[in-house]
């Protein structure tokens, strides 16, 4: 992908799309380990139903009138999308299990293993030991991965580049600390970083004013309270509001203004204990992916600050670009964004 944006420099290039197909392909080689010829279609088909899922629904405000959900069309349209899913997956997995059984006559069996083979361990031990999964768990697990995992963190990515460009100060200093660190390593690797605290803040105050899943999961009240004078009866279905919690004047000063250095030196972080500060969540059902998705998040915003400068198209001002919200499943900028890339002189390989 950084080598597609090489060949685009000068030019105008849409960032959106070309993080979306990178951002899949990681989790697609995480989960599948190799490419499969149905990936395409796979991603395809979880993108539609990722829509489909953030879309409004007539269906959801009469969830006891099933008819609604024939007539609209939404329950034969998922049951399609679900039943080629399934099939995809099936031939993935039952491809994964043929490779192994082949490494394990070659005693080979744990050489470069992905996620499905890590989890087939699992359906393939005894099903009353203490662990076991089915293999519609192993399918609920791999799509949870692709459709949790793969727009929140393409999402977060874009929300930072954007307000990075929106206020040029904050991205000449990343750009600063992200080269001046993979430079004095000689080369671009995991450790150097870790260690760029700026870009760590810039992520932490994108998914403040940007979290990408701003009602978090709903909850179910377990039992009756009270909440701010608000009686909430038993079984009421509850939503947190992260977005407003992120810019509640009473925990944040200038709220509205991104400002990275606001988490340089403090202690708040995004693990669920910061009740101010929740963009993964909290409690039990806080996101599981949170260090995957924000590896990769950190991995791709210091390879596109440290490899190409940036500026905006039809000699657009850097305080015209807009940050209005897209309303949808995940809470993506409205419109794609795009940039003109130019490389930078330093270089290390790409
Ligand atoms: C920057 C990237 C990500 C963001 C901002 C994000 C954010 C969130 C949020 C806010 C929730 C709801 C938590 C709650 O209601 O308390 C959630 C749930 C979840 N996330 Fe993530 N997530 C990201 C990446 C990932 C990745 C990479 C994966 C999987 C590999 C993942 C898997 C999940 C799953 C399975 C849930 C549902 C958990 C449950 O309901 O018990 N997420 N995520």
């Amino acid at each position: 992908m950084i080598k597609k944006i090489a060949l685009n420099e000068g030019s105008e290039f849409n960032l959106t799309q070309a993080v979306n197909s990178m951002i899949y392909t990681f989790t697609s080689k995480a989960a599948f380990g190799k490419k499969y010829l149905e990936q395409e279609e796979f991603i395809s088909v979880i993108k539609q139903c990722i829509k489909l899922a953030g879309g409004f629904y007539i269906g959801d405000l009469f969830p006891s009138a099933k008819w609604i959900q024939n007539i609209s069309g939404m329950r034969p349209k998922l049951e399609k999308f679900s039943e080629r899913i399934d099939k995809i997956l099936e031939n993935i997995i039952n491809d994964h299990k043929e490779i192994r059984s082949r490494r394990a006559k070659d005693g080979m069996a744990e050489v470069e293993e992905d996620l499905i083979d890590c989890l087939l361990k699992f359906e393939d031990c005894d099903s009353d030991t203490y662990f076991h999964l089915t293999r519609d768990n192993i399918k609920a697990i791999i799509l949870d991965v692709f459709s949790a995992g793969s727009d929140t963190a393409a999402t977060t990515i874009i929300w930072a580049m954007a307000e990075m460009i929106k206020d040029p100060r904050v991205l000449k200093k990343a750009q600063a600390e992200v080269r001046e660190g993979f430079d004095r390593r000689g080369r671009v690797d995991e450790a150097a970083i870790d260690e760029f605290k700026y870009l760590k803040a810039i992520m932490k105050e994108s998914l403040r004013l940007h979290p990408t899943v701003p009602l978090l999961v709903p909850r179910e009240s377990g039992q009756v309270c009270e909440i701010n004078g608000y009686h909430i009866p038993v079984k009421s279905r509850v939503l947190v509001n992260a977005w407003a919690i992120g810019r509640d004047p009473k925990y944040w000063t200038d709220p509205d203004k991104f400002y990275p250095e606001r988490f340089i030196d403090s202690s708040i972080d995004y693990k669920g204990t910061n009740f101010e500060y929740i963009p993964f969540g909290a409690g039990r059902r806080i996101c599981p992916g949170m260090n995957y998705g924000m590896a990769n998040v950190e991995q791709v915003l210091a390879l596109l600050l440290y490899h190409f400068d940036w500026r905006l198209p039809n000699g657009m001002k850097n305080e015209e670009l807009e940050l209005r919200e897209e309303f949808g499943a995940s809470m993506s900028r409205k419109g794609d964004l795009y940039l003109i890339p130019t490389t930078s002189n330093q270089l290390l390989v790409i």
